[in-house]
């Protein structure tokens, strides 16, 4: 274990003054621009959806989210559904997630311990089961689909057939059976799932990435604290298996074959971001799919700094 911060200032292998130090409740000054980067980007999104007299002018149905999926008329090949990105990218996000992080995990060697891996892992169950809760599951329809209800949301379907007897389609709890019914998922409040699960899984890939080769080159201090289990704080280097910077052997300091990968994902992921901001739902929904995706970062790259026992299961990136 490397003691790069709670021990005397002679022995110190690597230190940052105490004044750049962050309160284990907030995110670093570094996570801090990683983060205001995504509402930067939607708002973005929506200035130019309402600047660009193409996309203004366009018709947009905001039964389905979208503007006309008719090519001749949409703004363009982005606005549609049935761009290969979304469709092959986006739909399967999850996938290339997990696919891109073990890349990174199972081939740069500053993840190489066994410990890093397998608590690299447990992040990844943490982080997927916010993915899964939110989009796909939560003991019942997930949690996208509860909020859509509980603001009033109804499958259209359903009430057309309640109306005619049929009480068994009133049941329809979640926007994937009321599509398949042929219905319409109208009424509540849609919290973005793509907004959601592209930033979720970009800052997921920059946590791990952006702190392990941080630690691994010593480009810069490692800002984050973390609470002793007898709740005195102290850096988060002093719970590291090797010290910030000591990758002396191993003759790789940059991204690696996965790492490069890992980073193709975030761009993708950026890119659709982007076009989600520009082309489909309201900015308030964008606003909650955002809002979500931070309190899952904030539940598993925060809350074990200063949350001993947490930290003990999953522990922290580059530590
Ligand atoms: C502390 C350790 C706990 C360990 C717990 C383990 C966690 C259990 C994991 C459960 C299995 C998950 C397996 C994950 C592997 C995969 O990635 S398979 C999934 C492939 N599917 C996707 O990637 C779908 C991605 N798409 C969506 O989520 C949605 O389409 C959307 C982008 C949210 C948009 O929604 P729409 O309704 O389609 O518009
Ligand atoms: N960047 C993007 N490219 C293409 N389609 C997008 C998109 N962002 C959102 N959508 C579509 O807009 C709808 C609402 O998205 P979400 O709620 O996931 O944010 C979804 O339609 P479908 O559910 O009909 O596929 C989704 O596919």
């Amino acid at each position: 274990m490397a003691n790069d911060s709670s021990s005397p200032p002679s022995t110190r292998i690597s230190s940052s003054p105490a004044t750049s130090r962050t309160p284990p409740f907030l995110p670093t000054f570094l996570e801090r621009i990683v983060l205001g980067f995504f509402p930067v980007l939607l708002v973005f999104g929506a200035l130019f959806s309402v600047l660009s007299p193409q996309t203004r002018d366009a018709p947009y149905d905001p039964i389905s989210q979208s503007h006309s999926q008719d090519p001749a008329v949409s703004p363009s090949y982005f606005a549609r559904k049935s761009n290969l990105f979304n469709v092959i990218f986006v739909k399967r996000g999850w996938a290339w997630t997990t696919v891109a992080f073990a890349a990174f995990l199972l081939t740069h060697p500053s993840t190489s311990s066994p410990t890093r891996r397998l608590r690299g892992a447990a992040r990844w169950g943490a982080v997927t089961l916010c993915w899964l809760f939110v989009t796909q599951w939560f003991f019942g329809p997930p949690i996208i689909d509860r909020g859509f209800r509980w603001t009033g949301g109804k499958c259209d379907v359903a009430e057309m057939d309640v109306a005619l007897g049929d009480s068994g389609v009133a049941e329809v709890v979640t926007a994937v059976a009321c599509k398949a019914a042929g219905g319409k998922w109208r009424g509540g409040h849609d919290i973005s799932g793509h907004v959601f699960m592209l930033v979720l899984s970009s800052v997921f890939l920059l946590e791990e990435v952006g702190w392990s080769l941080l630690r691994w080159t010593n480009w810069a201090p490692d800002e984050r604290t973390v609470v002793m289990p007898d709740g005195a704080v102290k850096g988060a280097g002093v719970e590291a298996e090797i010290a910030a910077g000591d990758n002396k052997g191993s003759g790789q300091l940059g991204f690696g074959i996965g790492g490069k990968f890992l980073m193709t994902v975030v761009g993708l992921n950026v890119w659709m971001l982007l076009m989600t901001a520009i082309y489909f739902h309201t900015w308030f929904e964008k606003f909650t799919g955002l809002l979500t995706a931070f309190i899952g970062w904030y539940i598993v790259y925060n809350v074990p700094r200063f949350v001993p026992a947490v930290r003990g299961l999953i522990g922290l990136p580059g530590i």
